[in-house]
């Protein structure tokens, strides 16, 4: 089980977060090449991070580069540089269709044959930012296997519906949520809830932490490092959680070993959907 609860973006351009940031300890970070690098920082970026990549600095957190979108000058560039630094996910922004993503998995195959990298290695995550993401997330999600993951982008998704964040963020994000989190779960792939802009705000944040939490997803994108602990914390498992999964996974053993099907733990049916809820509990906390 890969834990995938904290994707922490930083701005490529940006020598001191690149440097530092892996005290942190996030799942995963994001070395953003995309919006959170002007114009005119674009190259500096791409040293910046191949730079980045080249160290032992983030050994042991998963690394994801951001490239800038199919439609900019930059993308080749930004996709020549992560896979020859050995980056193991690209992510590409605002996803619309299958053929996005085709157009760079046809590119990585070529940058790994060129570089001696192991076919297949380089693994990509799509990001769904508009009503047309969304709409075809089920076909992207299932576009290559290279795909471990989709993250729905509430920033400029909610520009696409011409609308805009409201406290909680629940009646704009609601079918756009479940419909992402549907299209990862029908292609066997992780889910990345959206980012939370106002870093001084932990009760918002914990809000949206709870919904995406409870819908199922895997983890957020976060922007600012003091979001990763109140994350790791809200999806670690509670103390009676885990006590009451090792009571039905015992409680399971013993009615394998007596031939039985369906049993019960203090009123309560113990069967197959109920182990494999107390089986994700434990293997939650064990990797916490
Ligand atoms: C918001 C702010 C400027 C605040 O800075 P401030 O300096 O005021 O923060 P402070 O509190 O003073 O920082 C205290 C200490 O933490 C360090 N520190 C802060 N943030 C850190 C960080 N991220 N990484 C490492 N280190 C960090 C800092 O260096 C300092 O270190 P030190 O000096 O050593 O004490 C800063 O956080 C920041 O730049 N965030 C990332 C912004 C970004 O990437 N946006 C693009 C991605 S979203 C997007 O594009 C939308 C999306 O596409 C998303 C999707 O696709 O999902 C969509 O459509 O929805
Ligand atoms: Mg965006």
């Amino acid at each position: 089980m890969k834990l995938r609860r904290s994707m922490m973006f930083i701005p490529g351009s940006n020598a001191g977060m690149l440097s530092n940031s892996y005290i942190y300890k996030p799942d995963s970070v994001m070395f953003d090449l995309e919006d959170a690098v002007s114009l005119t920082e674009k190259d500096t970026a791409r040293h910046l991070v191949f730079n980045t990549l080249q160290t032992n600095l983030y050994d042991g957190i998963e690394t994801v580069v951001r490239i800038n979108g199919v439609d900019t000058p930059f993308w080749e560039d930004d996709l020549d540089m992560a896979v020859r630094g050995g980056v193991q996910i690209v992510r590409l922004p605002k996803t619309e269709s299958v053929d996005d993503v085709k157009e760079i998995e046809q590119r990585i195959e070529k940058i790994e044959k060129d570089c001696g990298r192991k076919a297949g290695d380089t693994k990509i995550m799509a990001a769904i930012e508009s009503a047309c993401g969304v709409v075809n997330s089920v076909a992207i999600a299932r576009s290559t296997p290279r795909m471990v993951a989709i993250a729905l982008a509430g920033f400029d998704y909610l520009v696409d519906m011409q609308t805009s964040r409201s406290a909680g963020s629940e009646p704009e994000l609601f079918y756009a949520r479940a419909a992402v989190l549907h299209a990862a779960r029908a292609a066997k792939i992780d889910a990345f809830d959206v980012a939370y802009g106002d870093v001084n705000d932990d009760a918002g944040f914990l809000r949206e932490v709870e919904i995406a939490k409870n819908l199922g997803y895997n983890g957020k994108s976060l922007i600012h490092p003091r979001q990763i602990d109140l994350l790791h914390k809200a999806y670690a498992p509670a103390q009676k959680d885990i006590d009451h999964a090792r009571q039905v996974l015992q409680a399971a053993k013993e009615a394998q070993e007596k031939g039985l099907g369906v049993v019960s733990l203090n009123g309560k049916m113990i069967d197959p959907p109920v182990i494999h809820e107390a089986q994700r509990v434990i293997l939650l906390a064990e990797n916490a």
